[in-house]
């Protein structure tokens, strides 16, 4: 186990100096140059696309250089696959975990660590698991299957499997805490300073200021490609200068107060009606355990719970996506229970799910395509289609503009994460959904792009539509929701109002399905 370095260089561990990235004709990083220390936390910010990940990738050996010069510990290195950056120390963190479900966390790392299969000596590979775990507050079962895990638990598997890759002396982190729930993000932010203690360097990527503000020894930001701002904490940057430098000459929209439902009739106009929801998981366990759920029009209700806790299962059912155990469902005053999607669909809901790369690209298709099979109008011309009019449709719409939609003739399996995540919102939104159930609106989206959504949101419920939220930013739930509702071991808590209660509250009941 490698976690006391035995040395630390004086040299930056990595140097990069002009790379260059181009995907085609589009310049993804334009003569880069970045320097990471042992024992520095070093924060990468940009806004979506800005070229981050490319980055990243570059120094992990994902992608190939195609100007410019690395180097590690002073030498020069040509880090040409994941296998020789791994050899040098360079181990990352993706934000699609690369696990093998059906292995067991023990497995999943003797197979990272060891190119000798899953014969090796398990018993040690096991203690330095326990080892590592304790020194980093990382815990997990080395004997939990992989597909039992949550979202950070998985997380917490692919940090293992880099710190006990032998040598390992640069950890990159892609948006982290994306996935992780508040408590959970507490606890990464102090291991990132332990690591920092035991000489380790750490690359992030977030979109959090708050983060970066909390942990980050030095900042580099990225902008269209190039190294904007880069400066070590003794400069005393803000928040706000982050920010500014990140944006350049555009301005952060101010989140729009939201003012208090009122109900339009003494009668409740409910425009979703769940009663005795009763749903299973994937595997045949009771998720979701007789819940009633209504949502008037007009109003946003968040769900806050901890991943894995059932949301995923009840957006499902709630959109047709999975079968209800038992109970029923009405969907603007229609029964649907037991109906196929579609049926949903025809009556005006949308969803936008919590794992949009997987469950709603289509690898191949266009921005374009993916908007005309989603119900963009169509319109023929000859034999087919007249794209340019499609096209021009599409770009004249609000929505697609203040989201700042990519190129519609790009490649959505090539996007950055931001840019898929800003192709499924606006998608949604063209809909105009009577009924809206969205995943982590704001997961992978810079803040100027956040605070956009969370507004539109807002202009959607106050033009009618019932919107249903899950977000693991409590922040984001607090601020939009008229009504909080909290999931926690099968049953719905609430509803609770906001401005009535607090962060710390909602949290207990997320842990222990109850208060104090
Ligand atoms: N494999 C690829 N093929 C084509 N274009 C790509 C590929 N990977 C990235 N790009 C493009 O390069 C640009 C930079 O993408 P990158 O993923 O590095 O951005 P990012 O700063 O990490 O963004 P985000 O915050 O949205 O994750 C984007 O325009 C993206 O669409």
């Amino acid at each position: 186990m490698e976690t006391n370095l035995d040395s630390i260089p004086l040299a930056p561990l990595l140097e990069a100096n002009q790379l260059v990235k181009r995907f085609g004709e589009l310049l993804a990083c334009n003569k880069v140059d970045l320097q990471v220390l042992a024992g520095e936390v070093h924060a990468i910010l940009g806004e979506n696309g800005a070229g981050k990940s490319t980055l990243m990738k570059m120094i992990s050996g994902v992608y190939s250089v195609d100007e410019g010069t690395m180097k590690w510990l002073g030498e020069e290195v040509r880090l040409q696959s994941p296998a020789k950056a791994k050899a040098q120390g360079i181990g990352m963190v993706y934000q699609d975990f690369r696990l093998v479900p059906a292995l067991s966390v023990l497995e999943n790392i003797v197979l990272a660590i060891t190119n000798k299969g899953v014969f090796m000596n398990r018993t040690k590979i096991r203690q330095q698991i326990l080892e590592v775990s304790v020194r980093y507050g990382i815990s997990v079962n080395p004997d939990a299957w992989v597909w039992q895990l949550d979202l950070g638990e998985r997380q917490r598997v692919e940090i293992l499997k880099v710190l006990l890759m032998k040598g390992t002396r640069l950890i990159i982190f892609d948006e982290p805490t994306s996935v992780l729930t508040p408590i959970e993000v507490d606890a990464f932010l102090q291991m990132l300073d332990r690591l920092r203690k035991d000489h380790y360097a750490v690359l992030l990527i977030t979109h959090k200021i708050n983060e970066v503000m909390a942990v980050a020894d030095r900042v580099t930001v990225l902008r269209h490609g190039s190294v904007i701002y880069t400066a070590t904490q003794e400069a005393n940057f803000t928040g706000d200068q982050l920010v500014a430098s990140m944006m350049g000459m555009k301005q952060l929209v101010k989140l729009e107060e939201r003012t208090p439902w009122i109900a339009s009739s003494q009668v409740p106009v409910h425009a979703l009606q769940g009663r005795q929801l009763t749903i299973q998981d994937d595997h045949g366990q009771m998720i979701v355990d007789g819940i009633d759920i209504s949502i008037e029009k007009g109003k946003i209700v968040g769900i806050a719970g901890i991943s894995g806790n059932g949301q995923k299962e009840l957006f499902e059912a709630l959109f047709g996506l999975r079968a209800l155990s038992s109970g029923s469902l009405i969907i603007n005053g229609i029964n649907l229970t037991s109906s196929p999607v579609k049926a949903y669909i025809d009556a005006g809901m949308v969803l936008v799910s919590e794992d949009p790369l997987t469950d709603s690209v289509i690898a191949g298709f266009t921005i374009l395509e993916h908007m005309v099979l989603a119900g963009l109008p169509m319109k023929p011309k000859g034999l087919g289609m007249d794209w340019s009019y499609i096209r021009s449709q599409l770009q004249a719409r609000k929505e697609v503009q203040v989201l700042g939609l990519a190129d519609p003739d790009r490649r959505a399996d090539r996007l950055s994460g931001g840019n898929v995540q800003r192709m499924i919102l606006s998608r949604a939104l063209l809909k105009e959904p009577s009924v809206l159930l969205v995943s982590y609106p704001s997961r992978g989206l810079d803040i100027g792009t956040t605070r956009s959504i969370q507004n539109m949101l807002i202009d959607l419920a106050d033009k009618g539509a019932a919107i249903l939220l899950i977000s693991e930013d409590l922040g984001e739930l607090f601020a939009l929701s008229d009504e909080l509702l909290v999931l926690s071991n099968a049953k719905l808590h609430g509803p609770f109002i906001p401005s009535e209660t607090d962060a710390y509250t909602i949290g207990q009941i997320m842990l222990k399905g109850e208060t104090a």
